[in-house]
């Protein structure tokens, strides 16, 4: 199969539709114009998310809930914007629904992801794996970056199904076994974080939002000196913030900033930084190719 895909093929793994861009939307749009075959796997479709423009609150999900059918075009604009044609839903769209923020009832419905059985969702990344045979793995750190269930779950099958994947015991059905060689968590370096901040407030800006987000609000915080790689920036952040402007029910862009549902202001980043956690770095350090270090 991989005889017609590109040599490099990066996979990510992502809980809803609008991560993707967020966490990695320049690295998707720098490794597609690149010519490396980017495949992007989402897990629930985000019907339980909230919805920024009053015009489009029906479609929340205690409304007409038609939320997902909604975010999955937005996922789909997103995607033309970052040049990103292979993208798909865990176990195909609806299969695993958005669980909700931890805590609430929504995380104890039977169709939710968080409820999702490990081996079973992780099998569906299996088969994709097999069929891609991608040499990276991006996805979130242990704790989903912010807690979010969905995310914490996101990182569970990604592990899993790298494991399973390599494994020639597992579901000979599924394809020869594959086994990725880099694996990378998400990550913001402390100083990128504070300094996206003090950006912020430099530049008056908390006039356009009603607040402000903390450093510790943001996923994945790390020490500087954890940064494995830096990807991204100019021209690659311009598309990075369009594609996130696509996702019109979940953010609202300004400038070199924007905010969640929660109105609340944080940086936006045209670099986008990541941890190895499974492989061998490529020097020097920070690394700015995934690839690094991986024969042609
Ligand atoms: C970025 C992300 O993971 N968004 C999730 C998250 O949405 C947040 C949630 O609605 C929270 O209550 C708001 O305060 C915050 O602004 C939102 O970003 O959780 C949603 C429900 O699981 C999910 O659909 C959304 O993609
Ligand atoms: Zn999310």
């Amino acid at each position: 199969m991989t005889g017609q895909l590109p040599s490099r093929r990066l996979l990510l793994v992502h809980a809803h539709p609008d991560d993707e861009s967020i966490n990695n939307g320049a690295t998707m749009a720098r490794y597609a114009a690149e010519g490396a075959h980017v495949t992007l796997v989402t897990c629930t479709l985000g019907e339980e998310g909230e919805v920024i423009p009053p015009g489009l609150a029906h479609l929340a999900a205690d409304r007409d809930d038609t939320l997902g059918r909604h975010r999955a075009g937005e996922l789909a604009a997103a995607m033309r914007v970052l040049g990103v044609t292979d993208h798909r839903f865990l176990g195909g769209p609806g299969r695993y629904r958005d669980s909700g923020m931890m805590g609430v009832p929504t995380n104890d419905r039977p169709d939710c992801f968080w409820r999702a059985d490990l081996d079973e969702a992780a099998s569906h990344l299996v088969a994709v794996v097999r069929e891609v045979r991608p040499q990276v793995l991006v996805t979130y750190d242990e704790n989903g970056g912010y807690g979010h269930p969905d995310h914490i779950q996101a990182h569970r099958v990604a592990v899993r199904g790298a494991e399973l994947a390599a494994d020639p015991a597992f579901r000979p059905d599924l394809g020869a076994p594959h086994t990725i060689a880099k694996v990378y968590w998400n990550c913001i370096p402390r100083s990128a974080a504070e300094e996206g901040f003090a950006r912020l407030r430099e530049a008056g800006r908390e006039a356009s939002f009603p607040g402000i987000a903390r450093v510790d609000d943001l996923p994945g915080v790390v020490p500087d000196e954890e940064v494995t790689a830096s990807i991204g920036g100019d021209p690659y952040a311009r598309l990075k913030a369009d594609a996130m402007r696509a996702h019109v029910t979940q953010i609202a862009v300004d400038g070199p900033f924007f905010a969640l549902s929660n109105d609340l202001g944080q940086p936006l980043f045209g670099a986008e930084c990541y941890r190895l956690a499974r492989g061998t770095a490529g020097a020097p350090l920070p690394e700015t190719d995934l690839f690094a270090g991986l024969e042609a």
